[in-house]
């Protein structure tokens, strides 16, 4: 067991980039951080920062408690109480994976505090299982754009090295909507017709993005198996889905289980002031009101420090120099 604190930054991500349901995600440029120590003879203690995390429980029923209480008995560990602290750029319930960031986040700490008896291997697959799907953990554990297969047992990924010149705008509105909640929204069956077009999309898009072919994302990133089903859940999608290709984006996709809407642009476009005001103008058309980013693919995973004990620096300190203004 480490004496001292574990500090560790994780990025966000954006899952299945249109086509690749439950299958690709890639790393994206906005991050949460955690620090973790052992209190011994102390009680647990979580804290938040900032105003992201509202909301979220401060007791031993947090995520990430209940993901490091979970390393501690994989790793046949006795469980030690713990001070946590967490600050995070996230939104949260916006389809950019916060819950996976911080099961990463608590996984990654946790397991450097236990003195890591637990490999990278290991760590994906509890990821996967505690998400239930493997895309966004994975792209936050590993970086870049991560094509990843879930069996319900294990899961296989092959990380790809993302072109330097793909950028992302994200459009988050400001309502949440809960995965949970859109993943209700989906039908229990597919017309053959529409799996064929999706295993079809997301084959080419895996492609196109492996070898740097950027000329066929815009025909690649088209979804009929999970997107369709949203778009009521989130009012403008539709619209923006079919033209924001001719608006000057690569691709177009609800991120992750939305509300998001992610745009891949050509970071050489002179058209990203026109997509920007397309995406913010066709959503407050409809009554949404949404904030846009301008983001990019995040190349790593997580970033991990270890420090002695007996520290005169205190977590904000710490990261304030790394965090969005
Ligand atoms: N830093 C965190 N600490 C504890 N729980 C978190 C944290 N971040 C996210 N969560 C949990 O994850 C939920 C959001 O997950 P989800 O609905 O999958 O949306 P998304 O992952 O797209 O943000 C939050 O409501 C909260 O319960
Ligand atoms: N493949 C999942 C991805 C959910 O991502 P999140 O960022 O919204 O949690 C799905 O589409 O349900």
């Amino acid at each position: 067991m480490i004496n001292g604190q574990v500090l560790v930054k994780v990025p966000a991500s954006t899952a299945n980039l249109g086509p690749g349901f439950d299958t690709l995600g890639m790393a994206l440029s906005l991050y949460a951080w955690i620090e973790m120590e052992a209190v011994p003879g102390g009680d647990t203690v979580i804290e938040l920062y900032g105003e992201g995390l509202e909301g979220i429980p401060t007791d031993k029923t947090n995520l990430t408690y209940k993901v490091a209480k979970l390393v501690f008995e994989e790793a046949g560990l006795e469980m030690p109480e713990l001070r946590i602290a967490m600050y995070s750029e996230i939104p949260l319930t916006r389809g950019l994976g916060s819950s996976a960031s911080a099961i990463v986040a608590a996984l990654v700490a946790a397991n450097a505090l236990a003195g890591s008896p637990l490999g990278e291997d290991k760590l994906f697959q509890m990821a996967s299982e505690l998400e239930g799907h493997p895309d966004n953990v994975g792209a936050s554990l590993f970086g870049g754009i991560v094509v990843s297969a879930w069996d319900g047992t294990r899961a296989e990924k092959v990380r790809i090295a993302p072109h330097e010149n793909l950028e992302v705008l994200v459009a988050i509105p400001s309502f949440q909507l809960s995965t949970e909640k859109a993943r209700h929204a989906l039908p229990a069956k597919l017309d053959m017709k529409d799996a064929v077009y999706n295993v079809a999309c997301s084959s080419l898009l895996v492609a196109a993005l492996a070898s740097g072919n950027l000329e066929l994302i815009p025909f690649a990133m088209r979804d009929k198996l999970h997107q369709p089903y949203r778009a009521p859940l989130v009012p403008g999608m539709s619209e923006i889905l079919e033209q924001a290709t001719s608006r000057g984006a690569l691709g177009i996709a609800l991120s992750g289980a939305g509300p998001t809407l992610l745009a891949l642009v050509d970071r050489s476009s002179d058209r990203k002031a026109e997509l920007e005001s397309f995406l913010l103008d066709t959503l407050r058309a409809y009554g949404i009101e949404a904030q846009t980013m301008w983001l990019a693919p995040a190349l790593n995973g997580p970033e991990l420090a270890i420090f002695d004990a007996g520290k005169t620096v205190t977590f904000m300190e710490r990261i304030k120099g790394e965090v969005r203004a």
